[in-house]
C-alpha cells in the first residue's frame, strides 16, 4: 500500500524486438502456456532491469531467449505503446532488428513462427501489441516501396 493508503500500481518497462529477414518476414514466439498471456504470440523480449537501458535490456533479452547476438546500435526503436490493466501499468517498447549472428535457438517460448506482417494481424497477440502491429506493417510496407 502507498502512504495514501491506495493499492500501488506496478509500473513496468517492457522492450520487444520485430526480428525482421530479407524477405521481411517477422518472427513472432508463443508464450507458454502457465504465464501471463499463455499461449499467444509476442515479440521477443521482456522487462528492463533495474539499471538498465532499453536498448541493453533488448540485447540480452534477445541472446537469452534465442540464443542470438545484436549489437545495440543495430536495434531500431519502430513505436511504443501503453496499457493499463489489473492494477499494472504497461509500457511497452518495440523495436526493428534486421542484423543479428548466430543461430536462432528459442529458449522461453513454446514455438517460433517467421510471418508476413499482414499475416500478424490473424494471430491471436497480447491487447497491448496489436496497435503495435499496425504500425510495424505500414512501416515495412514504407520500407520495401521506398
Ligand atoms: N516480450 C513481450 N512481452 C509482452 C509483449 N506484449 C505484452 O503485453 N507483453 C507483456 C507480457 C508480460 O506481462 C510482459 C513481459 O514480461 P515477461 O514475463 O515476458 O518478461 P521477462 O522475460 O522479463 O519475465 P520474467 O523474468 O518475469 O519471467 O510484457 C510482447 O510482444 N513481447
Amino acid at each position: 500500500m502507498s502512504i495514501a493508503g491506495k493499492p500501488e500500481t506496478l509500473i513496468i518497462l517492457v522492450v520487444a524486438a520485430a526480428l525482421v529477414d530479407r524477405d521481411g518476414q517477422v518472427l513472432v514466439q508463443q508464450r507458454p502456456a502457465g504465464k501471463q498471456h499463455g499461449g499467444l504470440w509476442e515479440f521477443p523480449g521482456g522487462k528492463v532491469e533495474r539499471g538498465e537501458t532499453p536498448e541493453a535490456a533488448l540485447v540480452r533479452e534477445l541472446r537469452e531467449e534465442l540464443q542470438i547476438g545484436v549489437s545495440p546500435v543495430a536495434v531500431r526503436p519502430l513505436s511504443f505503446t501503453t496499457e493499463e490493466a489489473a492494477g499494472r501499468h504497461l509500457t511497452l517498447l518495440l523495436y526493428i532488428v534486421e542484423a543479428w549472428t548466430g543461430e536462432l535457438s528459442p529458449t522461453a517460448a513454446d514455438a517460433i513462427r517467421w510471418v508476413s506482417s499482414e499475416s500478424l494481424r490473424d494471430l491471436p497477440m497480447p491487447p497491448a501489441d496489436l496497435p503495435l502491429v499496425d504500425v510495424l506493417a505500414r512501416a515495412l510496407l514504407d520500407q520495401q516501396s521506398g
